[in-house]
Order: structure tokens, then C-alpha cells, then sequence
């Protein structure tokens, strides 16, 4: 059903070929447009509210126009979660993804690049939105941030798997504002297991937090991929072969 592929592009940006076959993908990708469109300016909108300082009165008119602007999205829609859906371009996209996902304000959203080796990178700024600590991204949004480009890892070795664990270690506080460099590594695969590590740095390349991880192909999904072949990566199931991250 899913063939892995050796590709650059994350599951996220289509890394997988979708076994359902899209009817208009001209079509389909207009909508592709229209919709990153609206979630950039919903995503701008998120921004501008947590940062306006207009006064009260004006405050209530744009919420009441917001309201409206809700109704009308809501006149057609679907009950849950987006899910895995077919791209124009035939590829499966998790478009609702909090991280990633095109359709989503909420996603930064990350660019996520990789390669076959798996080690995998993504250049990010965080905004107002983002804050925990007063000027500093909040630390469930940095582990969030690790959890995707981290997990992006097995996806690239054509094993995606969910995240059994994500240690996270905050060695100094991560700013708002600012360019950030994100990466994620190799550390061991075993079977149908990816053990990952990976790091934030800041724009003075100082790392301000590292995670390492496990993420485990779900039993329910194995039957739908390659075995694991050892062959990923350099390593073996259960080999001990390190990826390590070329200085950048
Ligand atoms: C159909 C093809 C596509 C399917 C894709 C499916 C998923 C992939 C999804 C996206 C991938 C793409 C990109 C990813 C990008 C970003 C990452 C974000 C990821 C997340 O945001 S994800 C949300 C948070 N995540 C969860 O919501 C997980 C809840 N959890 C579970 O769903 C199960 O718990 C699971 C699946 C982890 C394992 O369950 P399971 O039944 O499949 O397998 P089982 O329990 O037998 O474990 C098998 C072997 O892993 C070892 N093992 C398991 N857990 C361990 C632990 N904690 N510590 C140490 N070892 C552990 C066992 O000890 C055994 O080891 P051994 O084989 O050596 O005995």
C-alpha cells in the first residue's frame, strides 16, 4: 500500500506516494493555494491579536467580524481531523498537522528537509504567539518543535513511527524573534525502532535545548511497510552504526 521511497521530501511534504489517485489535481491544487493562503493570514491574525494594542471598541468590531468570518468557514466542514490526505501532487500530506501542516494557523509552520541518511533540518523564527517565559519560547513548544524534526528522522529512513519518547534537556532559554536552526540525527535503528537525537541552536549557534528520542513504527502500520531492511542509514536492526551531524 505505502511504498517507501528514497527522497528529500518529508512524509510532511509528500515523501510518501498515495495509494488513492486524485480525480483534478489542477483543481486540487488551486485549493492547495487557497487554503495555505487562508492559514497564513489566520496565522497572521493569531499573531496581530496577541500584539494589537487598539483600543476596546475596536477590539469588539474585529471580533465580531472574526465570528462572521468563522460561520462562513463552518458552513462546510468536516467533523474531525484532517488526517493523511492525497496532494495534487499524489503524494500523502498531513495538512492539519500542528507543527507542519499547510491547512493549520497554528503550525510555525516548519520547513522540515532531509535526507536518506535521516538526518533532517529546519530553519525556524517563533513569534509573540509562542511565548512562555517573558521574551522566550515556551518549553512545550520547543519540545514540539524537536518531537517534529526529530520525527521526521524515521520518516526519511522510510520508517515513520510515533514518538514513544522525547527526553528534552533546556540548557538556556530560547529566544522569540530570532532565527533558530534545528536538527535531528541517527542515533540507532533497531528494527522497527529510531532512536534520534537532535538540538536548537540560536542565531549565536549556541544550543539552547537537545532531545533524544524513540519512535516506534505502531504495530497497526508495519504490515503496510518495507520490512525494515538494515540497510538505512548505514545501520543494521539493532546495530550500533551513530549518525552523527555534520558541523553546519
Ligand atoms: C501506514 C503508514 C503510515 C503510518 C504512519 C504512522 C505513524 C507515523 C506518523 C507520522 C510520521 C511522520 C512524521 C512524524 C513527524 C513528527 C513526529 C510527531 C510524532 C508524534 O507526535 S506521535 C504522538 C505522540 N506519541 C504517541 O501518541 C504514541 C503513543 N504510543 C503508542 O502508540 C505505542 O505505545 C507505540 C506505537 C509507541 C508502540 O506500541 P506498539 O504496540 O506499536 O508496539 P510495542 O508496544 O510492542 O513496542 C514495540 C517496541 O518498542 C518498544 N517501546 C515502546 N514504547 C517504548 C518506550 N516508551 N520506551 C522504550 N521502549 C519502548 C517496546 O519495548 C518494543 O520493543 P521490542 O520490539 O524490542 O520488544
Amino acid at each position: 500500500m505505502f511504498n517507501r521511497e528514497r527522497t528529500r521530501r518529508h512524509m510532511t511534504d509528500g515523501a510518501f506516494a498515495s495509494p488513492f489517485p486524485v480525480e483534478d489535481p489542477v483543481a486540487l491544487a488551486a485549493l492547495e493555494v487557497a487554503q495555505s493562503g487562508l492559514a497564513a493570514a489566520v496565522r497572521a491574525l493569531a499573531d496581530a491579536t496577541v500584539r494589537t494594542r487598539v483600543a476596546a471598541p475596536d477590539l469588539a468590531a474585529v471580533a465580531e467580524q472574526v465570528e462572521t468570518l468563522t460561520a462562513r468557514l463552518l458552513a462546510e466542514a468536516q467533523e474531525g481531523p484532517l488526517g493523511l490526505e492525497t496532494d495534487s501532487a499524489g503524494r500523502l500530506r498531513d495538512h492539519g498537522n500542528a507543527m507542519v501542516g499547510m491547512r493549520n494557523p497554528i503550525a510555525p509552520p516548519l520547513v522540515v528537509t532531509g535526507d536518506e541518511s535521516g538526518s533532517t533540518s529546519c530553519a525556524l523564527t517563533l513569534g509573540a504567539g509562542y511565548e512562555g517565559p517573558p521574551g522566550y519560547v515556551h518549553g512545550g513548544i520547543v519540545a514540539a518543535v524537536l518531537d517534529q524534526v526529530l520525527g521526521s528522522v524515521p520518516a526519511h529512513l522510510g520508517l515513520p513511527g510515533m514518538t514513544a519518547y522525547l527526553n528534552t534537556t533546556y540548557r538556556r532559554p530560547t529566544p522569540l524573534g530570532a532565527p533558530l536552526h534545528c536538527r535531528g540525527w541517527v542515533e540507532r535503528v533497531d528494527g522497527w525502532k529510531v532512536h534520534a537525537r537532535g538540538e536548537i541552536r540560536d542565531a549565536q549557534d549556541l544550543v539552547t535545548a537537545e532531545a533524544e528520542a524513540l519512535f516506534v513504527v505502531p504495530r497497526w502500520a508495519r504490515e503496510h511497510l518495507d520490512r525494515p531492511t538494515g540497510d538505512a542509514a548505514g545501520t543494521a536492526p539493532g546495530g550500533e552504526a551513530a549518525q552523527e551531524p555534520s558541523a553546519s
